[in-house]
């Protein structure tokens, strides 16, 4: 048995607790898995390069649109899948040394599960060890779900299907939320036939309701998407995989993608040993200082926060990192305005209130779309479909939300994000600054000016 002062499950965000206001604090890091995470080995950082090699091929594709003939010869799958994981799989090595080396640091190699508050038992390849800590974080994640009637099926996970030896000729995704689109957003880019098969009629229905209508009729158009239907079985066929849809619809494909969302990992850690309580959905419960109902037993990120995003998971780590250096001084995480953005095609990025949930909340709302197309960068573009949209109180002509689908729409949100955050109106916004002309943010600007404040 080892007491540690503070031990940390999962070194994902978890990894970015041990910062220099700790350095007096001995830490055991028990991760079973990889150093980085979901973020780094399975999730954004891996989809957002596979993206991008999409794109170059997409954008080659469509090059004769704009004058320039260019054919897409060879998609060296193995090349691009080797392009990113040998940039990763080094990084998350050297995370994982620099921990071993750590002065203050000591790592456990193996799954943890608690015994009581502030014991755990990690099961290890060589045994089990126990350790002890005054205060402990948990930081486990989350994992993806795979429906019941899908599990006898061959079929891969986000977690598996970045790493496969050669690209299938098609593809059926089951699920049209975000890890759905990206993923057929990369294969189709990369010449594979994609299919999707999603329960809800629309796809990545917790957006706002017009970009959700919007995306869902361009996924339409660039993927064979059979929405509105569960699967009632899953048979292996010659080619690969079949669905068979409640109305009867056969889809196959030669590869199947379950992308159906992702459960906190809170099951697998003992928790019926602690006073660690949850919330209906499986997440651990936390006040807005990150602390459990476990007297100092913290938890941030995936398994514990309403939003599955790396951005969130890393604000708790650093809110935390505080609260455990100055606990007479406890700041709170700041979930007001959580932006997301989605690498689909076209891209996503949504902070704030939809124009549903302002009008649900009880806000007098004045709204404003704006078409890429009718800016002169939108034109270079040869746009077509992209739309900004800002939601504002009419009383205070603060923004309340904000929702772009078009090209770099996860960069162009940001001055959205940044005014939301400091509190600036829309006039404020679109009037008090320059914006550089032509650039594609005047479709941000044009926006705010329809407000009409
Ligand atoms: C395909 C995909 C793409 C994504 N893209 C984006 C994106 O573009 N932008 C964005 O903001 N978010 C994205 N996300 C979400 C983002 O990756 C997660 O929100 C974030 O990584 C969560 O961090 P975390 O530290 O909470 O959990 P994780 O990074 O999952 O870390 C948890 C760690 O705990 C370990 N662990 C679990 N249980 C135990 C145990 N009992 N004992 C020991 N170790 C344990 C795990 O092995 C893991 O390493 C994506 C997710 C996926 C799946
Ligand atoms: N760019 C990003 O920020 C990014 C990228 C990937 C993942 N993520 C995070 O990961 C989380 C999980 O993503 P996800 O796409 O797995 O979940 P999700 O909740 O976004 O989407 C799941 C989809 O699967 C459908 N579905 C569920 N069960 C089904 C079934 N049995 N049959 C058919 N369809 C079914 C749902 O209707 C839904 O459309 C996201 O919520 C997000 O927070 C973020």
């Amino acid at each position: 048995m080892t007491h540690f002062d503070i031990a940390v499950i999962g070194a994902g965000s978890g990894n970015f607790l041990m910062n220099r206001s700790l350095s007096d604090q001995q830490f055991a890091v028990i991760e079973e898995d990889r150093f980085g995470g979901t973020c780094l080995n399975v999730g954004c950082i891996p989809t957002k390069m596979f993206v991008h090699a999409a794109e170059v091929a997409a954008q080659v594709r469509d090059a004769a649109r704009f004058g320039v003939d260019a054919t897409v010869d060879q998609v060296r799958w193995t090349d691009i899948r080797d392009r990113v994981f040998g940039r990763i799989d080094p990084n998350s090595a050297s995370a994982h040394q620099h921990r071993e080396n750590g002065e203050n640091t000591t790592v456990f190699t193996g799954h943890a599960t608690f015994t009581g508050d502030h014991s755990l038992s990690v099961t290890t390849a060589g045994g089990s060890e126990e350790v002890i800590a005054d205060r402990i974080v948990v930081a486990a994640g989350a994992r993806p779900t795979v429906p019941a009637e899908i599990a006898q099926v061959p079929h891969h996970t986000s977690d598996t299907i970045m790493r496969i030896d050669a690209l299938p000729r098609s593809l059926t995704i089951l699920g049209g939320g975000v890890v759905g689109t990206e993923f057929a957003h990369i294969f189709s880019g990369l010449g594979v036939e994609v299919r999707i098969v999603n329960r809800g009629t629309s796809m990545l229905r917790k957006i706002d309701t017009e970009i959700c209508d919007r995306f869902t009729a361009l996924a339409r158009e660039q993927w064979d998407c059979h929405l509105g239907q569960g699967v009632a079985r899953a048979e292996t066929t010659d080619v690969g995989v079949s669905l068979v849809l409640a109305d009867g619809t056969r889809v196959e494909s030669e590869m199947l993608l379950v992308a159906t969302g992702r459960v906190p990992n809170a099951d697998r850690l003992g928790l019926e040993n602690t006073g660690i309580e949850l919330h209906d959905d499986g997440r651990i419960h936390v006040d807005e200082f990150g602390r459990t109902t476990a007297d100092d037993v913290w938890a941030l990120g995936d398994i514990s926060s309403a939003h599955q995003l790396k951005h969130i998971a890393n604000h708790e780590a650093r809110t935390i990192a505080h609260n455990l250096a100055h606990p007479e001084d406890l700041q709170a995480f700041d979930h007001r305005f959580v932006p997301a953005g989605i690498f689909t095609n076209p891209q996503i990025a949504t902070v704030g209130l939809t124009e549903d949930e302002a009008r649900r909340a009880g806000h007098r709302i004045t709204v404003s779309s704006r078409a890429y197309g009718d800016t002169a960068y939108g034109w270079a573009l040869e746009d077509t479909t992209g739309i900004c949209k800002v939601v504002a109180d009419q009383e205070t002509g603060l923004i309340l939300g904000t929702h772009i689908l078009g090209p770099d729409a996860s960069t162009l949100i940001q001055p959205a994000i940044q005014a939301m955050s400091f509190g600036l109106t829309a006039r404020e916004m679109a009037r008090g600054q320059y914006w550089i002309h032509p650039a594609m943010t005047e479709v941000l600007e044009n926006a705010l000016l329809g407000l009409g404040r």
